[in-house]
């Protein structure tokens, strides 16, 4: 090729390369705020699945204006799949979560973000959960570095602390997102490992997602989060009950669902929260938005740890755009409203496969399909 033809060969490329990066912003913008309907070459099928969505936000109870195009957005953070990209970059996720207890939690987390496209899947576990969880998936990358109380003599214990904190800390800078909490348990010592391992991220500005016994924590130590624009809670219906009890001093009203859910991410500095149940809430302190696609009426165990893992991988790549440029969004929202469209997208498939019996492996066997389904690979 002649050094015209290549330069003119290169220059195509930047062009197309970086208008898909812009045209894709500009859809994710339209996308949250909802102006489809006023945007004429957005006419057809976007608008059929906005209105789909509003129904369904309808049919399950929910607030049809507060209902997101959540289908669009996920399509719109995730990342073409090429030939140029190395490992890492669709994402370096950490679960810390797995004690003697809950093994099978850390385990759906870290293996959905897998499923989903991130490179890497870490869990940070205790030293009797880690042979289980690495029994279960070879792909995993297990550290048995947490101990529970029962491990550690009184004497011991701020050594013991310190050498888990230097371990942990080791790792901690490779990672895109933490998810904090599925299966933890509720160990003094353990808890007390885990609130210096999120000092640290914190500090480190790596975003924290957090669920299940991380919950525990952090409502009994707000500080934690407070203020921090990087931090996503993901609470069940028991979990939001004793946030609100806790920060908002009263109890939870179903009624004024979407205003108390502002309050409480107001009064905790901004951090996104996701209100869990028959519509999923998202609020960031500024905004409520509410996803209500089809999901599963089986309420079995360990859907909320899909989630969390599905959350983490997008918010890695929502962070991305942001870093590409992204003027205006938030992306501890987008990848919230995301992972709630997809593991519900999911369930929904896998409940039409299985039925009464679907479980929650079920799940995780659908999201590949779910993810082709909403987002094709090209
Ligand atoms: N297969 C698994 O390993 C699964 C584990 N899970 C994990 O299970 C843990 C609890 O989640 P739930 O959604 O059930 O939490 P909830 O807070 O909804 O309920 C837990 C129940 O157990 C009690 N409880 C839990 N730990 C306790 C402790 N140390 N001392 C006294 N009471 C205790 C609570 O008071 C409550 O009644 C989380 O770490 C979660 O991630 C779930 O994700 C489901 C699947
Ligand atoms: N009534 C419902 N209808 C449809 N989907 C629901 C309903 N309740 C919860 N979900 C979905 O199931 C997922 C898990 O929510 P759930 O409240 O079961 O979490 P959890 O109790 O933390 O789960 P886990 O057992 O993993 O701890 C969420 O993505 C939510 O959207
Ligand atoms: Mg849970």
């Amino acid at each position: 090729m002649e050094k015209k033809q290549l330069k003119e060969y290169i220059h195509t490329c930047m062009h197309q390369l970086y208008g898909g990066v812009i045209r894709r912003q500009q859809h994710l913008i339209r996308c949250l705020v909802g102006d489809y309907h006023s945007s004429s070459s957005r006419s057809g099928p976007l608008l059929l699945v906005n209105k789909c969505t509003r129904m369904q936000s309808v049919m399950s109870g929910g607030n049809p204006t507060l209902e997101v195009d959540a289908l669009s957005i996920l399509r719109s953070i995730s990342p073409n799949l090429d030939a140029t990209k190395h490992k890492g970059q669709a994402g370096r996720i950490a679960v810390i979560g797995g004690c003697r207890e809950y093994t099978g939690a850390p385990y759906f987390s870290a293996i959905s973000a897998l499923k989903i496209g991130a490179d890497l899947s870490h869990v940070f576990c205790t030293k009797d959960a880690a042979p289980v969880i690495k029994g279960y998936s070879p792909e995993l990358i297990v550290h048995p570095l947490l101990e529970e109380s029962y491990n550690v003599r009184d004497e011991d214990i701020t050594t013991s602390l310190n050498k888990v904190l230097i371990e942990v800390d080791k790792w901690m800078e490779r990672f895109d997102c933490l998810v904090i909490g599925p299966g933890l348990g509720r160990d003094p010592f353990l808890l007390d490992c885990v609130t210096d391992i999120m000092k640290n991220a914190r500090q480190n500005n790596i975003p924290m997602v957090i669920d299940g016994d991380g919950l525990f924590l952090v409502t009994n130590c707000l500080d934690l989060i407070s203020g921090y624009p990087l931090a996503v809670l993901t609470p069940n219906i028991n979990e939001y009950k004793r946030l609100v009890q806790k920060v908002l001093n009263c109890e939870v009203n179903d009624q004024d669902g979407p205003q108390q859910l502002l309050s409480l991410s107001k009064s905790m500095g901004g951090v996104t929260i996701l209100r869990k149940g028959q519509s999923d809430y998202i609020s960031d302190g500024k905004e409520v938005k509410s996803v209500s696609i089809y999901g599963s009426p089986r309420r079995c165990g360990g859907q909320g740890d899909i989630l969390s893992g599905s959350v983490a991988v997008f918010f890695a790549w929502a962070r991305k755009l942001v870093g590409n440029g992204e003027p205006d969004i938030n992306p501890a929202m987008v990848s919230c409203i995301a992972g709630s469209a997809l593991m519900r997208k999911a369930a929904s498939l896998a409940f039409q496969d299985k039925k009464r019996s679907t479980l929650t492996t079920d799940i995780i066997e659908h999201l590949g399909r779910s993810l082709e389904d909403i987002c094709p690979v090209r």
